[in-house]
């Protein structure tokens, strides 16, 4: 499909560049971003050089190609949908790695194309940097820990219990293919309990870990994140808190990665309304 027909059928399509689109999210956002009707899937990026060339709709399992073929040629393509000027502005989805996702967001904000991350791993340095570059550009940027509903919920759910239990653990839980642990999901879920302004966990013996990270990752205020990460799982949080004689446990299972497409296309529509970086699902529902 030519330029000149998106904009003569319809002014409104959203252009979307998927980045990691080989991968195993990137599959699941090219097929969200093919049936949605007010997006058009305009580049597909992965450095995989296995998938190079391959149209993003076959590879993602459609049965009809997109007609758009996986590149590595990132910057070719922020400034090709940039250029576009008779579409609204382009918006470009990261699934990628947490080695690479800073450069890409700092290239997509360079060239007006507004970032929606889903890569986890981001120091909160390099976060800070990169709200302060879109806060310069006036450019909106979402980073999402993640995008499903269900973890939302578990997170409220945590804060409302935080201010009765004292102590409290995380465990994530994730298929062994994952790069960064604790996961971002995880750490998160952290800072929103640290934000409450209450120390977790005070120590009621001197503890001696016989074999280091035994007790896990230290978080903000006491929080420990406990990773696991086997062949089998997909991405799981339990927020476990205890007291005196009892045990609150809330847990989150995904199933099937679709659980975060309604998230990622509510972002992908929102990201253009702002001038700065929001950072959480929940800042946008
Ligand atoms: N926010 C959320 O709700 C969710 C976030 N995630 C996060 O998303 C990220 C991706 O996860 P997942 O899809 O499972 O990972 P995958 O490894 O399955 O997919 C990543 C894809 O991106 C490619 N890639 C890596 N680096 C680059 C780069 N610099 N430029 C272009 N392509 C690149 C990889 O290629 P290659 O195979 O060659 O490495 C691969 O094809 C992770 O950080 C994960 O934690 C995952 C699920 C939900
Ligand atoms: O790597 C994954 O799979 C996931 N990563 C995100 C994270 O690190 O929190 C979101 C979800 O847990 C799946």
């Amino acid at each position: 499909m030519t330029i000149d027909h998106l904009v003569m059928t319809n002014q409104a399509l959203i252009p979307v560049i998927i980045n990691g689109a080989a991968g195993k999210m990137g599959r699941e956002v090219v097929k969200a971003v093919a049936q949605a009707p007010d997006l058009t899937l305009m580049g597909a990026i992965d450095r995989n050089p296995e998938h190079q060339g391959k149209d993003a709709g076959e590879l993602a399992g459609l049965t009809e190609p997109l007609e758009v073929p996986i590149t590595d040629q990132l910057e070719p393509m922020l400034g090709y949908v940039a250029g576009e000027r008779q579409l609204p502005p382009g918006v470009i989805i990261d699934f990628t790695h947490p080695d690479s996702v800073y450069d890409n967001v700092r290239s997509a904000i360079a060239y007006g194309i507004r970032p929606v991350v889903g890569t986890t791993g981001l120091s909160p340095e390099q976060i800070q940097n990169l709200a302060d570059f879109a806060e310069k550009a006036s450019t909106g940027c979402l980073i999402i820990p993640n995008f499903s509903i269900g973890m939302v919920l578990l997170q409220q759910a945590a804060i409302t219990a935080s201010q009765y239990f004292d102590h409290v653990e995380i465990i994530e839980l994730h298929h062994n293919q994952k790069a960064d642990a604790p996961s971002g999901t995880a750490i998160q879920t952290a800072q929103l309990l640290a934000e409450l302004g209450k120390t977790f966990n005070p120590a009621i013996v001197e503890e001696t870990e016989k074999i280091p990270g035994a007790r896990g990752s230290l978080a903000d205020e006491g929080i420990r994140i406990h990773s696991v990460r086997l062949p089998g799982l997909i991405a799981h949080q339990e927020v476990i808190f205890g007291a005196a004689g009892q045990i609150y446990t809330l847990r989150h299972d995904t199933s099937d990665r679709a659980c975060y497409m309604p998230g990622v296309l509510l972002a992908i529509r929102k990201v253009s309304q702002l001038k700065s970086l929001v950072y959480g699902l929940e800042k946008i529902l």
